[in-house]
């Protein structure tokens, strides 16, 4: 089986004078408790995750809750106080720096939420800079600085200059200079955080079709559950330097693993996450039905079909009928109602 490209085993960093005293054999000894009164700041603690290949993992969790610091270990800028990261197989801080230099040019990208492009330099020479880093000559860096211009839709811009450049243009231009050097790995840290909501979303979308096309294996910061569930093949929870819970958005929404998870994930468009498999009852025995769902399919798909009918749909899985899909089944799904429970 081959590796996780990014794996974190007990990660804690751990930020104050002292800190170094907690650590025993790289392992994080004290709580939360000891740390406090020690003064030290526990950005990140008893961190495990595991990244596979071509995956979109999204770290959501409040302002402060550690998920930049938690970036900045997975991408090498930033060295735990304890406990390993793991860059395909292999521990990122076991490189010597100019390995850990070479890594992070040739096969990580990041983008930032402010867009930390060059003022001096036009678009054309923001999207060569990383090449121009690598020491690649002129003619080459700029065929594929243009190549990733045109990729993000900003073709006939080259020669403009960040200030000339709305938000969402700018944001464009750091994409495309994150992906000018072909990474293995690209960091979005609230790449989308600074723009208005209708930007945020065309921004969004520009993500998934640049990820249908490259495939990349992307880790993306965010605060808002919209954004985590439009993007998100999983998503890892995080409060006070813990990661709460990794799963898919409907593995969260449906089996929140603590209280903290259940209340973040409450307000989540559910018609969006669950599929008709988390929504079915038992199919009653020769049931007439009015259609038949497959059981992948997204709530949202099937809303209005399902509303409108008195009859129950089948849920299929490989062709075969395991469950059923009600109008009131799937009211109290979206509503929250538990089943049983009064309406009144
Ligand atoms: N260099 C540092 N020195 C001391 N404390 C730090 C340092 N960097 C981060 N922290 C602390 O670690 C905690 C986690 O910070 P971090 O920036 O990782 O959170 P975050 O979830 O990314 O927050 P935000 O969403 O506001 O960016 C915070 O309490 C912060 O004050």
């Amino acid at each position: 089986m081959s590796h996780p490209v990014l794996a974190c085993r007990g990660v804690a960093k751990l930020y104050g004078p002292k800190a170094r005293r907690f650590v025993t054999d790289g392992r994080l000894t004290a709580d939360a408790a000891e740390l406090a009164a020690a003064g030290v700041t526990a950005a990140v603690r008893d961190v495990d995750l595991e990244i596979a290949r071509g995956q979109t993992f999204v770290i959501m969790g409040l302002s402060g809750s550690g998920k930049s610091t938690l970036v900045r270990c997975l991408s090498g800028l930033t060295p735990p106080t304890a406990g390993e990261v793991l860059f395909e197989g292999r521990d990122l801080f076991r490189f010597s720096e100019g390995e850990l230099i070479q890594i992070r040019r040739h096969q990580m990208g990041m983008v930032f939420q402010h867009f930390a492009l060059l003022p001096h330099l036009s678009v054309l020479g923001n999207v060569a800079f990383p090449l121009e880093v690598q020491g690649r000559p002129r003619a080459v860096r700029e065929a594929k600085a243009l190549e990733m211009i045109k990729l993000v839709g900003l073709s006939g811009r080259e020669a403009r200059f960040p200030r000339e450049l709305s938000g969402g243009q700018q944001q464009r231009v750091g994409i495309a200079r994150s992906l000018a050097a072909d990474p293995d790995v690209w960091f979005l840290d609230e790449p989308f955080s600074a723009l208005d909501p209708l930007i945020r979303r065309e921004m969004q979308d520009e993500v998934l079709r640049l990820q249908g096309m490259l495939k990349k294996t992307i880790v993306f910061i965010t605060h808002d559950f919209d954004e985590a569930v439009r993007i998100a093949d999983r998503i890892a929870i995080m409060k006070d330097g813990r990661v709460e819970q990794i799963g898919t958005a409907e593995e969260l929404v449906m089996s929140p693993a603590t209280d903290y998870v259940r209340a973040f994930t409450r307000e989540a468009p559910k018609a969006k996450i669950l599929t008709a498999r988390s929504v079915m009852r038992p199919a009653p025995a020769g049931a007439q039905f009015g259609g038949l769902i497959d059981a992948r399919a997204r709530i949202v798909t099937f809303a209005h079909q399902v509303g409108a009918s008195d009859a129950a749909f089948g849920v299929v899985d490989n062709g075969r009928i395991i469950g059923a899909i009600d109008r009131l089944a799937m009211i109290d799904m979206l509503v929250g109602r538990e089943r049983g429970a009064s309406a009144a």
